[in-house]
């Protein structure tokens, strides 16, 4: 049988979604690639995956997009690894650089911008390097693995999760498990028990992946910063944001093909 093509993102937060489909019956029918969060959603799009863990902002643009998991990369409110970093308050920023792994929060960022917080920095494309071009009146969107650390470096931290929370008091989804072909049930079935598998399975991964550095709590991270289910709460969320990206209503119902 052909191998399932899979794009997942590379960052800390997934691996416990890796390590339940590593350890499940599946695993040897799964062609895994670990990609950032923009290059998942290129290859959902051009077809070089079947199924990826992809920006949920992108779901909109690649035609049939069809959630396929209860399981995401969400948060209930302060997700620690998405923000916008600066010297200075988010009032004072002229320049905010948008980072290029992202497409979830680069939206969100803009979302924020107009409705929220009601500012217009210019917006600026980012490429390799661009943090160190922080400063000043100037302000980054930055995703991810490379935020560790940067709380110490930068005096401003925006919490994207918690500014979502107190624009709409809602959870937030920045990534969910997309296809826009159809995969077997047989599939699906132990893909999706796999990721409850290594959700429940955090407290064991705590034994085998090394803590970023000594202010980072890892498990806090995975069970109260990061939050994998795709509940109610989240399925309203995606909604109300993806209805924003568009411009036009959006139901849960019709984005997992129902
Ligand atoms: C929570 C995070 O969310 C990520 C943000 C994404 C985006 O902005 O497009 C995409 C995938 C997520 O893994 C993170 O980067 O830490």
């Amino acid at each position: 049988m052909k191998k399932m093509t899979i794009t997942a993102v590379s960052y800390l937060n997934t691996k416990p979604l890796l390590y339940g489909l590593l350890q499940s019956p599946i695993a040897n029918s799964i062609d895994l690639s670990l990609d950032i969060p923009s290059m998942c959603a290129q290859k959902l799009l051009t077809g070089e995956a079947d199924l990826g863990l992809v920006p949920v902002a992108v779901i909109p643009d690649i035609p049939n997009a069809r959630i396929i998991s209860d399981y995401c990369i969400g948060t209930n409110r302060y997700v620690k690894t998405v923000g916008i970093y600066a010297d200075q308050p988010i009032e004072t920023l002229t320049d905010l650089y948008l980072d290029h792994h992202s497409r979830t929060s680069v939206a969100l960022s803009k979302v924020l911008l107009r409705d929220h917080w009601k500012l217009s920095p210019r917006l600026l494309p980012a490429s390799d390097g661009y943090i160190d071009k922080i400063g000043g009146s100037v302000g980054g969107v930055v995703i991810g693995d490379r935020t560790i650390g940067l709380e110490e470096r930068f005096a401003y931290f925006y919490d994207l999760g918690n500014a979502w929370y107190e624009f709409k008091q809602l959870p937030f989804v920045f990534a969910a498990w997309v296809s826009n072909r159809k995969i077997p049930d047989a599939f699906l079935q132990p893909f999706n028990e796999a990721l409850k598998t290594g959700v429940e399975a955090i407290p064991q991964l705590m034994y085998l992946l090394n803590t970023p550095n000594d202010h980072f709590d890892l498990e806090q991270y995975f069970t109260k910063n990061i939050n994998y289910e795709l509940d109610a709460p989240k399925k309203q969320a995606l909604e109300v944001f993806l209805g924003m990206l568009t411009g036009k209503p959006v139901r849960h119902q019709e984005l997992v093909g129902l």
